[in-house]
């Protein structure tokens, strides 16, 4: 492979398994997300998405293959290197996963001290209410604890802590599941609109068909234990696969389309 072509891969799968007991749950998966791009990732409930994400920042180890992230093996790397990889990215798991016993202000410093130790209490303070900002919400929301906060201010939250350390790439498990329309639409926004000024690489999880309509450069389909499929919507459509007919051409496709067509009249 070419070096600019390489470059512009953030993240690189090869021949991933992964299993628990007898179950396999990825065999042979291959997965490449290039710089700059909102990656949606979708298949049934139980395909592996965020196992594979798990996979990728390092928190289950597979059984096989290759992870490549800004061109380092990820896999059984020294912890100093590790450390030095993993300050690059950002992770919303699901549901936002808050420390209920820290404030939202206190879960967005969480990263930045595990990174800088010693950094100053006042700078530290600054930063976390500059992401809270940043992630929509107002500035009140800082001194809260999470059980005090709406769902999709939990999201909103959970954004600001995966953005603490001003990440190049950005991993989102479900960031609209459990929001109402309004309010994932308005996450989706965010989302892209974060995505444009930060330069940021985007790995997204979802089963939110508008979501995909609205703000993904392209998609992958995990199905079979692998990713069977990566492209754009139009792409994808073109092939002659069941459950991506299904998924993208059954009722709540066309809904997605015909809302997506609404909002951005296609020319
Ligand atoms: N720690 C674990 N121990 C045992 N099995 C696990 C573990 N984590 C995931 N699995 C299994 O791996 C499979 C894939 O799980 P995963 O959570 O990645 O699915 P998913 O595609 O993200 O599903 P959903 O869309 O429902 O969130 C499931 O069958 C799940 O039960």
């Amino acid at each position: 492979m070419a070096r600019r072509e390489r470059e512009e891969i953030v993240i690189s799968v090869r021949g991933l398994r992964n299993g628990f007991g007898d179950q396999i749950v990825h065999d042979g998966l291959d997965l490449d997300v290039r710089r700059g791009e909102i990656l949606g990732v979708v298949g049934g409930s139980g395909t592996g998405k965020s196992v594979l994400m798990r996979s990728i920042v390092g928190l289950q180890t597979p059984l096989a293959g290759e992870i490549q992230v800004f061109g380092e093996n990820t896999i059984g790397r020294e912890e100093t290197e590790a450390i030095a990889i993993r300050k690059r990215w950002g992770v919303l798991f699901q549901g936002g996963a808050l420390f209920s016993t820290l404030t939202v202000s206190e879960n967005v410093q969480v990263p930045i001290k595990e990174f800088y130790p010693r950094i100053d209490a006042a700078l530290l303070q600054e930063i976390a209410a500059y992401k809270v900002v940043m992630s929509g919400l107002s500035p009140d929301a800082g001194p809260k604890y999470p059980a005090e906060l709406s769902g999709g201010m939990k999201k909103r939250a959970g954004l600001a802590r995966a953005l603490a350390l001003d990440p190049e790439l950005l991993f989102l498990d479900e960031p609209t599941a459990g929001l109402d329309p309004i309010g994932a639409a308005a996450f989706d926004e965010l989302t892209a609109s974060l995505q444009k000024t930060l330069g940021l690489t985007v790995f997204l999880i979802t089963h939110d068909l508008d979501t995909l309509y609205a703000i993904c450069d392209r998609v992958a389909v995990l199905a079979d234990k692998r990713v069977i499929a990566v492209g754009t919507i139009d792409e994808l459509l073109a092939l002659d696969h069941p459950w991506i007919q299904e998924y993208f051409n059954g009722p709540r496709g066309r809904a997605a389309v015909a809302s997506a067509e609404r909002a951005q009249p296609r020319t």
